[in-house]
């Protein structure tokens, strides 16, 4: 009775959660197994990994119960397993009752099933144990390719073609162009990379066994590359011989274009398929370049079958990409993917902290918030104000101060103050939660209403020198206790609520234009 369930469940699931969400951890989800259980209905979800089962358990179970609850008429109750995998890679019609504690790594392209701890890592218990993706098998694959055309294949931009200052070309078992002070110890930890960091440590604990490939992806500036170098830099630590290589999206394709020319794809397979571990930066370059997406196909797919580690980077998750093979695309998801999210205030104060000690210039805390409230977009952006205050003290022979921190960033914040203006606000978050600007001043009470008009509340002081009650007086003069308990309100869950901290993130950059 109870048949098509989580098909229902999917479609609200689909039509309430940010697409995002949505797209990266329940839509790739095998259908659930839907059985009675007497006075409530069971749900058992199969996930692919340990790593995702815990992320859906902690972040969705009891949204995906209550809207199954809903759509029952009755309890749900769901239990959470990890899907099994026969010896051809394939998920297992076996029932997966056994949980987390049977879950198995597997090696390629044998019937071999080796149960591998994997130990002290953080973010897992001791004992865990992962399911390992494999693909399937290189023929079928490559088959699923479109043929190879030979395509007229362009090199976007002027991005620099070696950013770390390693030559080019050099012996990938060198140091793999890795900028050797991205590491693990430089990036600040912080809600907003603890997945994604997680994930990695899990790939230098075990290079070429879970979670590969790693799928990094998020918004400009956020640390991406950093942690990929970070990943690269513990491995040849562990393991000097280890072969790795990072390289920029635009490398690989260059590197297509070159061999493309001079007929020497055998070099080109020579370099890529023989590595280690492979980190690529900004995957979303390859859109459009058909020859450049069937060579990585095939490094990626010979990496993957000796089970070498690759690991990639792009500024969205992989369905999201555009102009990209979809097997392409359905591959990068096979194993995990995650989100670098813009950091948070405190994360943003501490990466101001750390950076000032390691240019030997300690920051005061109050200075560090001080910077952290006006410069939100990314990390690279907090660097640069900083930068400019370390400067600015330097050569006014001052010390680092709010006042001083104001001077240097003067045409950073008037830009900010000149640009955003309460009505601004209101009708930008309107418009973002499809209401009507004169609701921001109505005395309507309707949840949907109420809530956009306090996010208002809060943009309106966290962005603007405007007081709390002049701030009451645009909101259809409201006392000004109103907007406090706004602005406290908003504040405090968007420490703990990622998707509201999103959604202002998203509506902040949209002011600062
Ligand atoms: N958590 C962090 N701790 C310390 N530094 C960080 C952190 N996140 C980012 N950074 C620094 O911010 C700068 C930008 O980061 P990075 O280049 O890794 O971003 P990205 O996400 O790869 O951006 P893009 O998509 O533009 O390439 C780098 O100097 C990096 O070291």
């Amino acid at each position: 009775m109870h048949k098509d369930l989580w098909e229902r469940g999917c479609e609200r699931l689909a039509a309430e959660m940010p697409e995002q969400q949505f797209n990266t951890w329940i839509k790739p989800l095998p259908p659930a197994d839907v059985s009675d259980g007497g006075d409530r209905v069971l749900v058992g979800l199969r996930v692919p990994n340990r790593f995702k089962l815990d992320w859906i358990r902690s972040q969705y179970s009891a949204r995906i119960e209550t809207t199954l609850s809903e759509l029952a008429g009755m309890p749900v109750r769901l239990e959470l397993s990890v899907l099994q995998r026969d010896a051809s890679g394939r998920p297992a019609t076996a029932s997966s009752s056994s949980g987390a504690g049977a879950m198995h790594l597997r090696a390629p392209s044998t019937a071999a099933v080796a149960a591998v701890p994997v130990r002290g890592l953080p973010g897992l218990p001791d004992d865990a144990t992962s399911a390992q993706d494999v693909p399937p098998e290189s023929s079928t694959a490559r088959e699923a390719l479109r043929p190879a055309a030979p395509a007229v294949i362009g090199v976007r931009g002027e991005r620099p073609a070696n950013p770390t200052g390693t030559l080019p070309g050099a012996p990938v078992a060198q140091r793999g162009r890795l900028n050797p002070a991205l590491t693990f110890d430089t990036l600040v930890p912080g809600r907003a990379n603890q997945m994604a960091r997680t994930a990695a440590l899990h790939v230098v604990g075990a290079p070429g066994q879970m979670y590969n490939p790693l799928f990094i992806y998020g918004g400009v500036g956020l640390g991406k590359t950093h942690l990929i170098h970070a990943v690269g830099n513990a491995l040849i630590r562990d393991n000097p011989d280890a072969r790795v290589l990072y390289l920029h999206a635009e490398q690989f394709i260059s590197d297509v274009v070159r061999n493309y020319q001079r007929k020497t794809f055998d070099e080109l397979k020579a370099k890529y398929h023989s590595l280690d571990l492979l980190l690529i930066d900004d995957v979303q370059f390859f859109a459009g370049k058909d020859r450049t997406q069937e060579e990585f196909f095939n490094a990626f797919e010979a990496l993957l079958a000796k089970r070498a580690h690759i690991i990639m980077t792009s500024d969205t998750y992989p369905k999201g990409l555009v102009d990209i093979d979809e097997r392409l695309t359905s591959r990068f998801d096979a194993g995990l993917t995650v989100a670098i999210e813009p950091p948070e205030l405190e994360m943003r104060v501490a990466i101001l902290m750390k950076k000032a000690i390691a240019e030997g210039s300690p920051m005061p805390e109050d200075v560090a918030f001080f910077i952290a409230k006006n410069v939100r977009a990314n990390v690279r952006e907090l660097e640069g104000a900083l930068r400019k205050v370390l400067a600015y003290a330097k050569f006014s022979h001052k010390d680092i101060s709010i006042t001083l921190a104001r001077e240097a960033l003067k045409d950073l914040l008037s830009i900010q103050n000149r640009q955003i203006s309460v009505e601004n606000i209101q009708k930008t978050v309107a418009d973002f939660y499809k209401i009507k600007v004169a609701d921001m001043y109505s005395k309507k009470r309707p949840v949907s209403i109420a809530r956009p008009r306090q996010i208002a509340m809060y943009l309106a002081k966290e962005m603007t020198q405007k007081s709390l009650p002049e701030i009451g007086e645009l909101f259809g003069g409201r006392d000004h206790t109103t907007v406090l308990h706004a602005v406290r309100k908003i504040g405090g869950e968007r420490q703990k609520n990622t998707e509201l901290n999103q959604q202002l993130h998203v509506l902040e950059q949209t002011l600062k234009g």
